[in-house]
């Protein structure tokens, strides 16, 4: 590499779901090339937008805000299909009783957010009324009819949880549409592709062997999420084996009804377009 590069700075979601990508990532690339910034979503959408990191995962939400300025990396994202286990709606009575209640929601959340609004609003045509608050759940839930929670937040509660009723919106949303959804996607600014082409191919590279190798290998990453978040060996298994890391077309049809819906309910002022880099596009994005 050429020492006149700075080095990239790389968003990271400090929750379990994005291990994978990250776990042999270290081991691939050079560590004076990038620089990994973890934050909670809400806080890494922000810094993208900011200009303060150059690439990384986002909400897909905060991807259909600022689709203009970001092209996203094909192969890696936080998908599923069906059942997510860490997006969770805790709730006091069925959704149809609550879809005209008070709903508190995390303040580290953009993509659920707008995605149980869209099942409450269009799909049990409800009106409820949101307040955002710190993922606590007990202190959300206090005097609300539901409380969202969202990545380890959400884990842990439903291991404790034996009050309240549990609804996954990765569920929910599957059974509504029959289709994907993706949480998290991985936005790089057109600006650094612009400038730093070869490294961005690099760093692309190194995610897409990190994600093979755990998936090849995955018992030090499970041993070492029993030891930092809690629960069972088979309970990771199960958790990273749901959750999907690829971004392809099944994923993009998902996610391009998930910005229809946003736009058509007024929470996007457009319909996001999924703009996806590859090596070719290098030289469009650099004219
Ligand atoms: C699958 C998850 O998706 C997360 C949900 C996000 C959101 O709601 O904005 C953002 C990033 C994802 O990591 C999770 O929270 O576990």
């Amino acid at each position: 590499m050429s020492t006149h590069n700075p080095k990239i700075r790389i968003g990271r979601i400090n929750y379990t779901n994005v291990w994978p990508i990250y776990y042999y990532f270290p081991e691939l690339i050079d560590s004076n090339d990038v620089e990994i910034i973890e934050q909670v979503p809400s806080s890494l959408n922000r810094a993208m937008a900011a200009g303060e990191i150059d690439m990384g995962p986002i909400s897909s939400f905060a991807y259909g805000q600022s689709f203009e300025d970001y092209v996203l990396f094909p192969d890696l994202s936080v998908s599923a299909y069906g059942e997510v286990n860490s997006i969770l709606l805790f709730h006091q009575k069925p959704l149809r009783e609550i879809a005209n209640g008070r709903i508190v929601l995390p303040t580290t959340s953009a993509s659920s957010v707008n995605l149980l609004k869209i099942i409450l609003e269009k799909f049990y045509h409800g009106k409820p009324t949101y307040e955002f608050a710190a993922p606590n759940l007990d202190a959300m839930i206090k005097d609300a009819d539901g409380a969202l929670l969202i990545g380890d937040d959400a884990i842990k509660e439903n291991w404790r949880n034996t009050k309240y009723m549990v609804s996954d919106l990765g569920q929910e949303w599957a059974k509504w549409t029959g289709k994907w959804m993706s949480f998290a996607v991985w936005a790089i600014r057109k600006e650094t592709i612009r400038q730093y082409p070869e490294q961005v191919a690099k760093i692309f590279a190194a995610f897409v062997q990190s994600k093979q190798q755990a998936h090849r290998k995955p018992d030090d990453m499970i041993k070492e999420a029993q030891v930092k978040v809690g629960g069972s060996e088979a309970y990771w298994h199960h958790y990273f084996n749901t959750l999907c890391y690829d971004f392809g077309p099944e994923q993009w049809e998902g996610l391009q009804t998930y910005y229809n819906f946003c736009f058509e309910l007024g929470f996007l002022p457009k319909a996001a377009k999924i703009d996806i880099w590859s090596e070719k596009e290098k030289t469009r994005v650099t004219e």
